[in-house]
């Protein structure tokens, strides 16, 4: 053994100690927040004070505890030495000694004094004389990584060496960070550094095999990931950058920062948006394994409470449906439901025939409208003109029978010689009906203290209620778009800018479900129809008496089991018949009925469930987040940008993404177009130029590709090589399925790590099978399983994910299949860590043609 392993060995000893330490410290913690998490949870207080003190208590104690649960794994990876000789743990959270007496033990990554762990370089030190990387395995520390922070030095001369590869492709950007220490220029290569920290447990952590699921990089970060995360930008933050630099590690870590450094923020929540279901599950981990449960992971689609989205639609259809000039189709299909006919009404109300005349409809509906309020809220305003309307019509009509009758009267009675009679047998009936009407005269039979009770009657009243919903139909988000796709002219007079051809796209009968580009016409329309209240508020009223009339039941058996004698339950307590209680003692027992009457206890059956801020987000449309964070966001349409603004209306926002990639017709070709109509040119635009996942060997692949897509654009900068060139085979159209099946099977059978085959999405279901018929433990379709060990995606399907190894298959289909094919195939070729092949079916599609090398033989 030689020295230095000697010396290596000892420090790893020391470090074992101190981790000792941390783990007790740890389990004494979640020990004591256990017991108080249960001691809170069992409690019973009465008042509604009380009860939210509770709740807040079990939250508060239960986060916590999940906190201090996500900590075991990797709880502590770094120290720092400090010039002045301090010394900092940085690890998952902060521990404090028992006594908390003097230095942490622990500092949390995200805490201003972990900062320098990854920002800290020889040129700004930062007050740091050594940055170490403990590397451990479950509770056991395994490697340690030193960086000297001395003044620069030539280089190769790093404490530790690393075998991470020079950068290779790529020039470096204008915005180059500053020189490399002697630690950092290990990575420097080809003329050119990448600035990095933590050589070694870097290397191990990009080369390490996929499991199918993303990780944190908190031991890891690199100093521009770190400025992005801990960015006290407090609008739009948009992080651009190429594939594998990181955009989405960053977006998630600077989630779990923003938690931990803004609680105020936890309260709100935070969103995150992903682009496929496939994707959230791939994500999934990383924000519960930092500890942190108050972020709602979403797809666009699934932001809208009750609608699955899932239904096919062809990619030019969901381009239309993207457009912002959608905003004006739902708007004026909203406005064309409240025109009111120019000729009237007839309603038969109350047994009358009456007719609200084209002037009343429209005076009624003019009233509603200049409300300003939904569409459904300034229905009910109408209603109530209409009624009113109706009910003065219908007092009147009854006032004009009373005077024609009494006139009919005077005359027969000024013929008939009975006149003085008949007055006489009138003015006898003067104390039984009510004459206080505003005519005050003898015939007046409905005066204007009636009408109030008319309007009560008619507001019930079938006839009554037709009329409005055929005036100003209730309508709900689902109904309007339904109706409007169901009717070309509909469409014609709501969507004028629209061809013909475009509008043919839309047209389609009611009933089959929603797509993904439906969800964000749906919102619009939610928001401009409003909900009819009335109906909610109905039922939360039915809701609330059928929750006293349960708690007034389980009061009662409460009390009918204490009173013994007939009760049915008597004596039947939990210490079985007759049996004595377990504490001891057989005195008086205070039940529930003695501490709380029923509508105190329904109010505590309704709020003790209670859900989490990202499960009360989930429920509820109208939510608003305290920060959204868009991941894949070159992929949004203006129209679910409109959605996203709307969750989010304090505009605090991190945007994450890459306009080389956008696959979607409908998405973005620029920032400053999908933003700007929300934010103006507020935003601040950072980079990220290193990328961690694909090889400079692939990026090289990708490279003609890249400057057909986005002319000009720097690709990022791989920070490995492996030796290993992409490939790319020829065969003919009819034998590219048993071919790419041949290809999947040697590279399962090879056993790199796990494989995906990203096809035409058209092609998806077919090559899939294709696939499974040779490697049985494959998945492919609509939920494709990223944790086996193959997986046929579409392309689509494919972005965000990463794997060891990639196959694309029929790349001229996957070009020619979308306005930007060619970003789909960018996406495809820059999945993968480590392998590349290509099939292809005739010529290769010419961006790859020079930069892919074709094998004549299956390669082994
Ligand atoms: N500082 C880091 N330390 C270790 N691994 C890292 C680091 N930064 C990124 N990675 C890894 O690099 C891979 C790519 O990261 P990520 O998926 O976030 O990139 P991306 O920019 O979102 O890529 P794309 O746009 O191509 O989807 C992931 O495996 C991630 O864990």
């Amino acid at each position: 053994m030689t020295h230095e392993d000697h010396v290596l060995r000892a420090q790893i000893e020391g470090e074992q100690r101190h981790l000792r330490t941390l783990y007790e410290r740890l389990d004494a913690l979640r020990g004591a927040t256990a017991g108080r998490l249960a001691a809170a949870s069992r409690e019973n207080g009465g008042t509604p004070q009380a009860r939210s003190e509770r709740d807040a208590a079990v939250a508060r104690h239960a986060e916590r505890l999940a906190r201090l649960e996500a900590a075991d794994d990797g709880l502590c990876f770094g120290r720092l030495d400090l010039r002045d000789g301090g010394r900092r743990y940085i690890g998952r959270v902060g521990l404090r000694a028992e006594d908390d007496e003097g230095d942490p033990l622990l500092i949390d990554w995200r805490a201003p004094a972990a900062r320098p762990f990854y920002v800290a370089t020889a040129l700004a030190p930062e007050g740091v004389r050594r940055r170490r990387h403990i590397v451990t395995r479950g509770r056991r520390v395994v490697d340690l990584d030193d960086e000297i922070l001395t003044r620069p030095q030539p280089p190769g001369r790093a404490e530790h060496g690393s075998a991470v590869n020079g950068p290779v492709d790529g020039t470096p950007s204008a915005d180059s960070p500053p020189p490399a220490t002697a630690a950092e220029d290990r990575f420097t290569g080809q003329g050119e550094h990448i600035p990095l920290v933590g050589g070694a447990a870097l290397l191990a952590a990009v080369s390490a095999e996929r499991t199918g699921r993303m990780h944190d990089i908190v031991a890891t970060l690199q100093a521009e990931q770190d400025a992005v995360i801990r960015s006290g930008h407090r609008g739009v933050l948009v992080v651009q950058g190429g594939p594998g630099t990181g955009k989405t590690a960053v977006a998630l870590h600077r989630a779990a920062y923003l938690l931990y450094t803004q609680p105020r923020l936890a309260a709100g929540g935070v969103l995150v948006v992903g682009p496929s279901a496939a994707f959230l599950t791939y994500i999934g981990r990383v924000l519960p394994g930092l500890g942190e449960t108050g972020a709602l992971l979403s797809t666009v689609a699934g932001l809208y409470p009750g609608v699955e989205a899932d239904r096919g639609e062809s990619l030019a259809a969901a381009e239309v449906k993207g457009r912002a000039e959608m905003a004006a189709m739902v708007a004026a299909a909203v406005r064309e439901h409240r025109t009111p006919p120019v000729g009237g009404i007839t309603v038969e109300a109350a047994g009358e025939r009456l007719l609200l005349d084209g002037p009343a409809c429209r005076r009624a509906a003019g009233r509603a409208a200049r409300t300003g309020l939904p569409y459904n809220r300034a229905r009910q305003v109408f209603a109530r003109e209409v009624i009113a309307d109706l009910a003065r019509r219908l007092a009147g009509a009854a006032r004009d029978l009373a005077d024609r009758l009494e006139a009919d009267i005077a005359d027969v009675l000024a013929e008939s010689g009975v006149r003085e009679a008949i007055r006489a047998d009138l003015a006898a009936m003067d104390g039984v009906f009510d004459r206080t009407g505003d005519q005050g005269g003898p015939g007046d039979l409905l005066g204007a203290a009636d009408v109030p009770a008319l309007e009560r009657e008619l507001r019930h009243d079938s006839g009554v209620r037709a009329a409005i919903e055929a005036l100003w139909p209730a309508l709900t988000p689902q109904r309007l778009l339904e109706g409007l796709y169901a009717d070309p002219s509909r469409l014609e007079r709501a969507a004028p800018g629209l061809t013909p051809a475009e509008r043919a796209l839309l047209v389609r009968a009611p009933g089959g479900g929603w797509s993904p580009a439906d969800v964000p016409l749906l919102d619009e329309a939610a928001e401009l129809l409003g909900e009819d209240d009335q109906a909610a508020r109905a039922r939360e009223s039915r809701e609330h008496a059928r929750r006293v009339a349960y708690a007034q039941g389980v009061l009662d058996i409460a009390a009918a089991s204490r009173g013994g004698g007939g009760a049915p339950y008597a004596g039947d307590g939990p210490s079985g018949p007759g049996g004595a209680d377990p504490l001891g003692g057989t005195g008086d027992v205070l039940t529930a009925a003695d501490l709380i009457d029923a509508r105190a206890l329904a109010e505590r059956h309704h709020s003790s469930s209670p859900a989490t801020v990202a499960e009360r987000a989930r429920a509820d449309r109208t939510w608003a987040f305290g920060h959204v964070i868009v991941d894949e966001a070159q992929e949004l349409s203006p129209m679910a940008w409109r959605m996203l603004m709307r969750r989010c209306p304090g505009r605090s926002m991190t945007v994450v993404g890459d306009l080389a990639q956008t696959g979607d017709p409908a998405g973005a070709s620029s920032w400053e177009q999908v933003l700007g109509p929300h934010v103006g040119d507020r935003f601040r635009l950072v980079r990220l130029s290193v990328n961690y996942r694909t090889p400079a060997e692939i990026m090289t692949a990708a490279a003609d590709l890249l400057a057909a897509i986005s002319p000009g654009t720097p690709p990022a900068r791989s920070v490995r090589r492996t030796g290993v060139r992409p490939w790319r085979v020829r065969t003919t159209a009819a034998a590219l399925p048993t071919v790419l099946a041949e290809l999947a099977a040697a590279e399962t059978a090879a056993g790199g790590g796990r494989l995906a085959v990203i096809v035409p999405q058209a092609r998806a279901s077919e090559l899939g099978a294709a696939v499974a018929e040779v490697v049985p433990d494959v998945s492919f379709g609509p939920h494709p399983d990223l944790t086996r060990p193959a997986v046929v995606l579409g392309v689509r399907q494919a972005k965000g994910l990463e794997f060891d190894a990639v196959l694309v298959a029929d790349p001229a289909r996957i070009v020619a299949a979308s306005p930007r094919g060619r970003n789909d195939l960018y996406v495809a070729l820059t999945r993968a860590t480590r392998r590349l092949g290509v099939l292809h079916a005739g010529p290769p599609p010419p961006e790859i043609a020079r930069t892919i090398t074709e094998r004549r033989t299956v390669p082994e």
